[in-house]
């Protein structure tokens, strides 16, 4: 039997659109929502997402604000811009494209950021207000790994969710959010002992470590879900998953491909919380 494929991209269409109708009722009354994105350097994937998020701005009737920076732009002017962007009563999300420079201190930079502003969810202040389970921005990823899970009536509640990886921006953050979907959650990482006997338990099984194809049918119980976080190019230069797909497809009873995964989802959360912040204000 073969699984059912989750098309994210479909569900992230619905978002959108619902996303779109809200924005359209809201607008008159309060000006236009307006997301401030900031990308430093000329990393080709860098430029490639922010091109989609400002794509998916325009589609939701959200006015992006573009800043492109030079490589050498230093982290004093990086600071000073983020400043700025809090200051601006016009502004009500604030994105600043990651990975940095080398020479620029992401945390620091995080940290500048209005947490009331911070659509990313990678502040302190809201990555605390998840673990307690107060209301905030919680990161795009995860979020919309909930969002798509919910959609496709997938049970969270007492299944036992396995996550591979332990990042802050998908790993812990997701795993606080299967807690309060009321999973039993394991977190595993490269020190893992037995992992595919491990993930072999999941009723749920999320993957996100950045290594093509790594998880095969080996680790995926029969009729399990299976959501793959991963974006890398195969030995053909084809985007491909950390989930071996074809391989996993026959054995799981559901499963997100890549792209058109959990990859829009992504997008279609941070315009979400660019309502949020804006219907906040
Ligand atoms: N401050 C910050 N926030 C982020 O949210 C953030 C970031 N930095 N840095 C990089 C990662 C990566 N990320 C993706 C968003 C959409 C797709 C996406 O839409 N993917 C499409 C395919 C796109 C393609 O063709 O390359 C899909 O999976 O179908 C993927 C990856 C957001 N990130």
């Amino acid at each position: 039997m073969s699984a059912e494929i989750i098309n994210g991209k479909q569900i992230a269409e619905d978002i959108k659109n619902e996303l779109k109708d809200k924005v359209e009722h809201l607008v008159s009354a309060k000006g236009q929502p307006t997301l401030a994105v900031v990308l430093v350097g000329e990393d080709q994937a860098s430029k490639v997402y922010v091109r989609n998020k400002k794509l998916a701005c325009e589609y939701v009737g959200i006015r992006s604000l573009s800043y492109e920076l030079p490589e050498a732009t230093t982290q004093e002017e990086v600071l000073a811009l983020v400043h700025e962007l809090n200051e601006r009563d016009d502004v009500h999300g604030i994105l600043v494209q990651l990975p940095l420079p080398a020479h620029i201190d992401d945390d620091l930079v995080i940290m500048t950021i209005d947490p009331r502003k911070d659509v990313d969810g990678f502040h302190p202040i809201n990555v605390g207000n998840l673990s307690i389970g107060h209301d905030g921005f919680v990161s795009c990823t995860p979020a919309g790994i909930i969002e798509l899970m919910k959609r496709s009536q997938i049970e969270m509640s007492g299944k036992n969710c396995v996550i591979i990886g332990r990042s802050n921006i998908v790993g812990k953050p997701i795993a606080m959010l299967m807690l309060r979907e009321h999973a039993t959650v394991t977190v595993t990482h490269s020190r893992t002992k037995n992992l595919s006997q491990v993930c072999k338990q999941a009723d749920i099984l999320i993957v996100a470590i950045g290594r093509a194809k790594f998880v095969t049918k080996e680790f995926v119980k029969e009729g399990a879900v299976v959501i793959d976080v991963g974006i890398n190019r195969d030995e053909n230069g084809k985007l491909c998953g950390d989930v071996d797909f074809e391989d996993c497809v026959e054995v799981a009873g559901a499963i997100t491909p890549v792209p058109k995964g959990v990859g829009p989802m992504t997008i279609a959360m941070l315009m979400s919380n660019c309502v949020k912040a804006y219907e906040k204000k």
